[in-house]
């Protein structure tokens, strides 16, 4: 690898680091309101899941991803994975 290629990759890898620190600081504050959710839901007997809300969700993320030129099903995959795991947040906080 030439010293140029080498510094274009680092400089790329960079950026790579500061959006992965944005995605972290961005999930760690959904969290956040999904855990002030979980404690309403839990204070008024409400279920965990909510899968109306689930699919709007779904269908608003995949027609953004589109926009954004990202795989629809890829963003599918994600939302759901995030979302399982605020369900078994809301699960333990009901108790
Ligand atoms: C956060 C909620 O609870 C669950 C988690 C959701 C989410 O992470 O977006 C959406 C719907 C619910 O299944 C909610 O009902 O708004």
């Amino acid at each position: 690898m030439t010293d140029t290629t080498r510094a274009e990759l680092e400089e790329i890898r960079s950026s790579i680091d500061n959006i992965d620190a944005a995605l972290i600081h961005i999930l760690a504050e959904r969290f956040k309101y999904t855990q002030r959710v979980g404690r309403l839901k839990a204070e008024h007997d409400l279920p965990p899941s909510d899968p109306a809300r689930e699919e709007r969700q779904i269908t608003r993320l995949k027609g953004l991803a589109l926009e954004a030129d990202l795989d629809p099903a890829f963003a599918e995959k994600l939302l759901n994975f995030i979302i399982a795991e605020v369900i078994r947040h809301h699960e333990d906080i009901r108790g």
